[in-house]
């Protein structure tokens, strides 16, 4: 898989030499590029944003250095994803779907966002995502292009030594991980559940789908019955 990313802040991705992306560069199965979007810019102060017509707060990314910048970055059959705080949510199923993917070129915006004709006008001829990766509001894409890359990287065939692991992963089964220990036996006074020194593989294993659906059903009633999704109210009852 390649991934192209565009952003103002090209610095910001460089945690992708490290660690898993890393890895999965070293072994030939992601290929990264990070541009600098202010490199399609024609003015002398390389300018990217604009007031937003219609008014309102802060600024937009013009449209004009983006269409330069995917004109050149963005090939037929590539898929454009746009994280935004108003995009789909990113979910293992869309990372699963995505890692099927030959090459993926993220828009990272700044300030309140790229002008909305960009993801329309590429969104005719190649597949455009506008993703979240959460509820909350951050300064820009960057940080939901490593997220993205980091999501989608781990899913790549051959990259995982134990692929089996990623089958058992919180969110794989449309439930959370169960808890996991290891050595000492007795920690702090604290005792590893004895169930998983019984050595008994069929009592561990169905102690540990039962602690999935319990960590399931208290803190994800939205997996758990997706017609239960808590409300924001809801949830400020729980803390
Ligand atoms: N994915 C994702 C995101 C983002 C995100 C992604 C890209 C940009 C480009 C600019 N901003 C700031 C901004 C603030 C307010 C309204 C619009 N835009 C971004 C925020 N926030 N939260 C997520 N889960």
């Amino acid at each position: 898989m390649r991934v192209d990313v565009v952003s103002i802040f090209p610095d910001y991705l460089a945690p992708l030499g490290l660690s898993l992306p890393g890895r999965a560069r070293d072994r030939g199965l992601l290929d990264v590029h990070v541009h600098d979007l202010r490199d399609w810019t024609r003015d002398r102060h390389r300018t990217v944003d604009d007031t937003p017509y219609g008014g309102g707060a802060g600024m937009v990314m013009k449209p004009e250095p983006w269409g330069e910048a995917l004109d050149e970055v963005l090939p037929a059959g590539a898929t454009l994803l746009v994280p935004t705080p108003s995009g789909v949510p990113l979910t293992q199923a869309l990372a699963r779907d995505l890692a099927t993917r030959d090459h993926l070129v993220i828009a990272c915006g700044r300030y309140e966002g790229i002008d909305q004709r960009v993801a329309d006008h590429y969104g005719a001829d190649h597949e455009v995502l506008e993703v979240s990766i959460g509820d909350y509001v951050l300064n820009g894409g960057e940080v939901a292009a490593l997220v993205l890359i980091e999501a989608v990287a781990r899913l790549l065939p051959g990259f995982m030594g134990n692929a089996e692991s990623l089958t058992e992963e919180s969110h794989e089964a449309g439930l959370l991980e169960y808890p996991g220990y290891t050595k000492p036996a007795t920690w702090r006074g604290l005792d590893v559940p004895s169930v998983l020194l019984s050595g008994d593989h069929a009592a561990i294993a169905a102690w540990r789908h039962d602690q999935s659906v319990r960590r399931t059903a208290a803190r994800r009633p939205d997996l758990a019955h997706p017609s239960r999704a808590v409300s924001v109210e809801g949830l400020a009852a729980h803390v």
